[in-house]
């Protein structure tokens, strides 16, 4: 079994600033999450957006935010384990053990759940069942990956346009089809993807995903309301139509649950001996959630921890800038 001093649970911006964070403490930490790529809500719905209010940022772009945290940890090999969920906590002498979907389990002196709203479930797009990771995607971790590509984005919210303007600079084509014909999205990011020529076909759904003899997609059936249905070229589909979050099985782990978030004191420590929570999903009056907070809340968690792990240890971390 896979032992660690920290395994942190969500690899958000709280959790990926916690395992810096444990690095510089001398801790060995494993990030565990169950998206299948770092950054938690930022990567999941907004990563072309810029962000104004994290510090020393005037304006930074999600994506590349959660680029310098990858970059920031590095240097203290965090151990990832992406796709994965924690499923079991139990106490057992010295720490916690977790069970993760699949039956692994892994011994953590202590474990940081930063697990934000929860874990997030893609809102399907029936006609692409089974096309998961063969065409359709629900988010795009790389836009190289689109490059020359006839892209086609279903969904008629922020972050389906967000996708259409992140992707039109490197993709062959780009289409946009909702089944409405009002959106979602704020005005202004659809006046900007009209204004690039995206085509947006309305009161419209896919209705089948095409494969050459090969079995690669090569277009989509599109039904229209009223009208005539249609074949889209199609390389890639970007399902773009929401997450619904849930906290799951944490809620069942004999935490102190308060509007879907885990109760902590000044130290971060929950009810639960050896198991903090910090970011979005830990709860205090007076409680602000926003990534600055959780940047704070992480520093302020895995120092308590240090000191739990190590009695001897100090609180108080020391300056980064006074190491090497
Ligand atoms: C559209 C939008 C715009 C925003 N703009 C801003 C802004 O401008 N400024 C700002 O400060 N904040 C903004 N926020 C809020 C900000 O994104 C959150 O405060 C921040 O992401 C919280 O970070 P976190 O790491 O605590 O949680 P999250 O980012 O939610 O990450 C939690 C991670 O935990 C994982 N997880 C959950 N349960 C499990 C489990 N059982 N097993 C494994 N993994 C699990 C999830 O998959 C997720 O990746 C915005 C939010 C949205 C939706």
């Amino acid at each position: 079994m896979d032992s660690y001093d920290i395994v942190v649970i969500g690899a958000g911006p709280t959790g990926l600033f916690a395992a810096y964070y444990a690095g510089f403490r001398g801790l060995s930490m494993a990030v565990l999450d169950s998206l299948p790529e770092p950054g938690g809500q930022i990567t999941a719905m907004y990563p072309e957006k810029m962000i104004y209010d994290v510090g020393g940022f005037p304006a930074i772009r999600g994506r590349d935010l959660v680029q310098g945290l990858v970059e920031q940890a590095e240097p203290w090999h965090p151990v990832y384990l992406l796709g994965r969920k924690a499923e079991k906590l139990e106490s057992v002498d010295g720490g916690v053990e977790l069970t993760l979907d699949g039956g692994e389990t892994l011994r953590a002196g202590a474990v940081l759940i930063t697990a934000g709203i929860g874990e997030f479930t893609p809102r399907p797009l029936p006609a692409g069942d089974g096309w998961l990771g063969r065409g359709m995607v629900h988010f795009v971790p790389s836009l190289a990956a689109h490059a020359g590509q006839h892209v086609v984005v279903v969904g008629g919210g922020d972050s389906a346009f967000d996708w259409c303007l992140a992707l039109h600079p490197v993709a062959a084509s780009v289409t946009l089809v909702h089944r409405r014909a009002k959106f979602r999205a704020a005005e202004s990011i659809v006046r900007q993807v009209r204004e690039l020529g995206v085509r947006l076909v309305t009161d419209a759904e896919v209705t089948r995903f095409v494969a050459a003899p090969g079995g690669e997609l090569t277009a989509v059936d599109v039904a229209v309301k009223g009208g005539e249905a249609e074949q889209l070229r199609a390389d890639a589909v970007v399902a773009a139509l929401g997450f619904t979050a849930d906290l799951g099985p944490i809620e069942s782990w004999g935490l102190e649950i308060d509007h879907r978030a885990i109760s902590v004191d000044s130290t971060m420590a929950t009810a639960r001996p050896r198991v903090y929570a910090a970011g979005d999903v830990a709860a205090y009056p007076g409680k602000v959630k926003l990534i600055a907070t959780g940047f704070g809340e992480a520093a302020t968690a895995v120092n308590n921890i240090a000191v739990a792990l190590n009695p001897e240890a100090h609180l108080f971390p020391g300056h980064s800038s006074n190491v090497e």
